[in-house]
């Protein structure tokens, strides 16, 4: 159900997530209207948004600001050129790359000054409302545990960095384990759920992230384990890879139209 609240919407990126996202909103959302996009390579922009029908306007990064809703859905290494200027702005900025926010955290105070907010989407996770509500009281311990195919894993700087090969194994391995700061840092296109989970709960330095590239798994799988006062619990989501990034699970982009959603419904579920 929606409001009649209107909101327009810029996207940086128009990849595994952008596009889906792009199409959708382009079908018609009710209150949220498209009217930006932001690409590397105009010439494949336009072939991507020919068949749409409201072509939307291909926008620098900073021109995204534009929009009140500014969604990131391009990479860590573009997060900051997409922020800095929504935030600036007093924008609604919805980063798919929140891991790259870890270490940019100055920028939820510069949002405190502008009146913008910084609205970090599920994405491929599940179970943040529970962490959110966990967090209200005393938690002992926050972990998630991902296991990814090896094509997924690829040129991670982290195992580049350790000469780690997952190419050809032929039984999983154990690439890190450590918190979600540095597992933000190792792996900047694989645990945006960490960083997620972290902010969601007992922050990247408490939230220990262990990461498996696992020969036997078709899906993105990732466990998360809460201890806190109020509840013990485990859960476990299984992402299908989508088809033009392996990285990303094709839940992602129906996380963010269902977090743009929100932001203008009338009636909204969980907390
Ligand atoms: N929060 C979450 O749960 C998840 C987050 N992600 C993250 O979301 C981001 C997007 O993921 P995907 O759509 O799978 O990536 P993708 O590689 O399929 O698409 C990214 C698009 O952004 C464009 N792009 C990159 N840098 C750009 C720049 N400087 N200016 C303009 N366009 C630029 C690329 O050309 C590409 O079209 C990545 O950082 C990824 O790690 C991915 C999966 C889950
Ligand atoms: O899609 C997934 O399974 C998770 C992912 O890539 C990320 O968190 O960056």
């Amino acid at each position: 159900m929606s409001s009649t609240v209107s909101k327009t919407v810029a996207i940086a990126g128009l990849g595994a997530i952008g596009l889906p996202l792009a199409r959708a909103l382009d079908a018609g959302v009710e209150g949220l209207r498209l009217i930006g996009v932001a690409c590397r390579d105009p010439v494949n922009a336009r072939a991507r948004l020919a068949d749409f029908q409201a072509e939307p306007r291909l926008m620098s990064l900073a021109e995204l600001a534009e929009a009140d809703i500014v969604v990131e859905a391009a990479s860590a290494a573009a997060f900051e050129q997409v922020a800095l200027p929504a935030i600036e702005a007093g924008r609604i900025f919805v980063p798919a790359s929140c891991g790259a926010l870890l270490p940019r955290m100055h920028l939820a105070r510069l949002a405190q000054q502008t009146g913008a907010r910084i609205v970090v989407p599920t994405g491929a996770l599940l179970g943040l409302d529970a962490v959110r509500a966990a967090a209200e009281g005393p938690i002992d311990s926050v972990t998630i545990e991902t296991r990814k195919p090896l094509a997924a894993l690829a040129g991670a700087p982290y195992l580049v960095q350790n000469g780690i090969e997952v190419a050809d194994l032929s039984e999983p391995l154990l690439v890190f384990n450590g918190n979600a700061m540095e597992a933000a840092a190792g792996f900047p296109a694989n645990v945006n759920v960490a960083a997620a989970l972290a902010l969601a709960g007992v922050g990247p330095v408490r939230t220990k992230v262990r990461i498996w590239a696992d020969p036997f798994v078709t899906r993105n799988v990732h466990t998360i384990n809460v201890d806190a006062e109020a509840a013990r619990f485990s859960m476990t989501i299984e992402n299908v890879p989508s088809a033009g990034n392996p990285r990303t699970g094709r839940l992602t982009g129906l996380s963010l139209l269902a977090c743009l959603r929100g932001l203008v419904s009338t009636l909204k579920v969980g907390s």
